[in-house]
């Protein structure tokens, strides 16, 4: 069930500040590096002193903060800066489909984060030195259809519309995947940077070879307070500035992608609600304009309750509306139907936490699961009733070309 690596005696943790590390990924040797880092400031990490195989089923998330709280409730932590994300911290890639097994947690031996203008430095076990190797390029990248080709992917996407018109279901998301294979061996640090550098207000994360830049915050839980940004409807960018604006014009006033990011608002209302004492939604979204597409985004923020921890708040939340449909349980059943392959870590959450239940949680979007020369790429869209395929198809891959620029630049 749970492999752990390396010793099951209580982890021995220390947190020291550090000088100002400068640029996060380029301290990052390169086997197995974990990161979530935003506008320069996170988390990056190395090395593996513990990983967690979570078991599949509807109590996942319970079966993981468990074995985090008993691991982290027995350690011997010494920690000089006592912030979110100092001590003990565990990275995580849940499945997006509670079901499928795939689902880890590591807890990294080595970290290196920065933020609000501090620096610290923890370890776990034995202090070693990593040797950091310069970046390797991947070579050239041969692209292969995923589980359909773009014409079959149309054609669910019309399948759904047909679904949705007919009443079984008010909207749903569908993806597709494609697979590269490159010369080389991928090198992750590579394409974090890539990432970091065009997409710095996204989320560049990388946690046991799921890699990616997600615009999309689940949760981030710094005490009692939490953060969301939920996303849903989208256009791609212009050819010029005035015809950027003119998209953003008709994504903001079109019905669809009003409605489609509706829904998406509704689902996480309906899963914080319960969690918390306050909770901000906007009323009106705002336009989210990224290098590759632009969103309609509301910024939510809250007050916990009673104490849950930001894997609790996952756990309610997962899957919202943005990824899954409306109502989740008929959408995820036309998901499952239509688009014909597994999702594995692409649209689950994917993020920290630290011993205090602190942590930040993105949905997996904009990434690739990378295996040696190996990757595979996703991207999805809300499907509506008045969904057009083309439009979903482009704009799907729209949000593909994310990882195509960082495995080629
Ligand atoms: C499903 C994805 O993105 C989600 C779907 C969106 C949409 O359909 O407009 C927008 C943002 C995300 O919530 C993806 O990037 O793969």
């Amino acid at each position: 069930m749970s492999v752990a690596l390396g010793s099951t005696r209580p982890l021995s943790v220390t947190t020291t500040p550090v000088d100002d590390p400068g640029d996060l990924f380029a301290r990052l040797p390169e086997t197995a590096p974990y990161a979530w880092v935003r506008h320069g400031e996170g988390l990056v990490a190395w090395g593996e002193a513990i990983r967690l195989a979570v078991p599949p089923g509807p109590r996942r998330f319970d079966w993981a903060r468990d074995r985090l709280s008993d691991l982290f409730g027995e350690a011997h932590v010494d920690d000089d800066v006592t912030a979110p994300g100092s001590g003990p911290v565990a990275f995580g890639s849940f499945t997006f489909d509670p079901e499928a097994p795939g689902s880890v947690l590591v807890v990294p031996r080595t970290i290196l984060a920065r933020r609000d203008g501090r620096a610290w430095l923890t370890t776990v076990g034995e202090r070693r030195l990593d040797a950091v190797t310069p970046l390797r390029t991947p070579g050239r990248i041969r692209y292969g259809d995923g589980s359909l080709t773009a014409p079959e992917w149309e054609h669910a996407v019309a399948r759904a519309v047909r679904r949705i018109r007919s009443g079984h279901l008010e909207k749903t998301v569908l993806a597709r995947d494609l697979t590269a294979v490159a010369e080389r061996p991928i090198d992750v640090r590579l394409l974090l940077a890539r990432l970091a550098d065009r997409y710095p207000e996204c989320y560049t994360f990388s946690c046991a070879g799921l890699v990616g830049a997600t615009p999309e915050l689940l949760v981030r839980r710094t005490g009692e307070t939490i953060e969301s940004l939920v996303l849903a409807g989208t256009i791609p960018r212009g050819a010029d500035q005035a015809d950027d604006v003119a998209r953003g014009t008709t994504l903001f006033t079109s019905e669809k992608n009003r409605h489609e990011h509706a829904c998406a608002v509704a689902s996480v209302r309906e899963a914080l609600d319960p969690l918390c004492a306050e909770l901000k939604i906007p009323e009106e979204p705002e336009l989210l304009v990224l290098s590759n597409v632009q969103h309609l985004a509301s910024p939510v923020s809250g007050r916990l309750s009673d104490g849950a921890s930001v894997l609790d708040v996952v756990a309610a939340m997962h899957p919202t509306a943005a990824v899954g449909g409306t109502p989740t349980e008929a959408a995820l059943g036309v998901i499952r139907e239509l688009e014909g392959m597994d999702r594995a870590g692409y649209a689950g959450p994917v993020g920290w936490i630290d011993a205090r239940g602190d942590g930040e949680w993105g949905i997996a979007l904009r990434c690739a699961q990378i295996e040696g020369s190996r990757a595979r790429l996703f991207a999805g869209c809300g499907i509506m009733g008045d969904s057009d395929p083309a439009s979903e198809l482009a704009e799907a891959q729209a949000k593909l070309r994310v990882m195509q620029y960082a495995l080629e630049g």
